[in-house]
């Protein structure tokens, strides 16, 4: 029997070079003074992914970030964006990338429109050749068509969060970084810049890196999850990989039990079989939250247990660490 010819789908084109990573660090370290922040960061983002940066306040993911964006020197390691070191990239790298501040200072009495013709002026200049960016569409976009001719310190906080996002994907990037991009956000525009969000990595490749504190947000958004804690990376893969589904807590003859249900598990079923049984003193049964939450706080408990920073409110008693 001869073997079925492979599909010329499959076939990798002869001599194609692999695509270069869209972000690569080796051993990234940064120090603020004498106190080190990140510790030695292995980080490659291949193109067209979300990727969300999970961290407890004041974990390193803004200054990670800033690194990669090139506003701030690494300490020591190696740092690749788009091909270049971003520390010494020129304005053609810089229109290639989109930045979405956690907060910046704005020019208040200028209109939105105003603010963004502007900022699509550089994007001109730094790429003569490509289209100038639609100011009107990209308004559009992030939902603020009848407030374009306001000024900007009349819109609210989470209109001003949008005219920041307009500015992040005004140019079409093939990167963009959004620094807790949703923080302020209503339900309704929270759950509209996930839908830009997504046409934006679909329609055009764009690759993002965001940081949020949301987990849910991270898990229905992101292709990839990356916990920052203690200076390093603690957790890293996609959000079905490192857990959805529901954990069970209950007290046992005293003890604190404990149960992870995969996604799709039946919870009702496993909780009538646990209560069910007369024989079984079973008493306050909690039904938690997600695995990555499991997770989060069990990654960042063990990277920095003693840190009354981070966000471990919660008993996270049994609950087994990645790393
Ligand atoms: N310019 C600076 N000089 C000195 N220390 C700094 C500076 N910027 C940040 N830090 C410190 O570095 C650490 C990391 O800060 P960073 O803002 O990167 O954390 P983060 O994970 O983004 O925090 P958050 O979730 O609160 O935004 C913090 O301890 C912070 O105080």
């Amino acid at each position: 029997m001869t073997a079925s010819p492979v599909p010329a789908a499959f076939v990798a084109p002869a001599g194609t070079p692999p695509a270069e990573p869209v972000v690569q660090t080796r051993g990234l370290r940064l120090n603020y003074g004498s106190t080190s922040v990140l510790a030695g960061i292995d980080l490659t983002i291949g193109a067209g992914k979300i990727v969300a940066l999970l961290g407890p306040n004041g974990a390193g993911k803004s200054s990670t970030i800033e690194v990669l964006e090139g506003f701030r020197l690494p300490s020591a390691g190696s740092v690749r964006v788009l091909g270049q070191d971003p520390a010494r990239a020129d304005d053609g790298w810089r229109s290639r990338v989109g930045i979405v501040l956690q907060s910046w200072q704005d020019h208040g009495r200028w209109t939105a429109r105003e603010l963004l013709t502007h900022t699509a002026r550089h994007f001109a200049a730094a790429r003569p050749r490509s289209p100038r960016p639609d100011v009107t569409a990209v308004l559009a976009r992030v939902g603020l068509t009848d407030k374009a001719d306001s000024q900007l310190r009349t819109l609210s906080g989470g209109q001003r969060r949008r005219i920041d996002v307009a500015i992040g994907v005004l140019g079409d990037p093939e990167l963009l970084f959004l620094d807790e991009p949703t923080a302020g956000l209503d339900p309704q525009a929270r759950r509209d810049f996930h839908t830009l969000l997504r046409e934006q990595v679909r329609g055009r490749s764009t690759t993002v890196l965001l940081t949020t504190h949301d987990l849910d947000e991270a898990e229905a958004l992101a292709d990839r999850v990356l916990i920052l804690a203690g200076g390093r990376i603690v957790a890293d893969g996609a959000p079905a990989q490192l857990g959805t589904g529901s954990v069970v807590r209950w007290v046992q003859d005293g003890q604190p039990r404990r149960a992870e249900l995969p996604a799709g598990a039946d919870t009702t079923a496993f909780l009538r079989d646990l209560v069910g049984d007369p024989r079984q003193a079973i008493t306050d049964v909690q039904v938690g939250g997600s695995r990555l939450e499991e997770i989060y706080l069990a990654a960042v408990g063990a990277a920095a247990p003693t840190d009354p920073t981070t966000m471990t409110t919660t008993d996270t008693t049994g609950s087994g660490g990645r790393r």
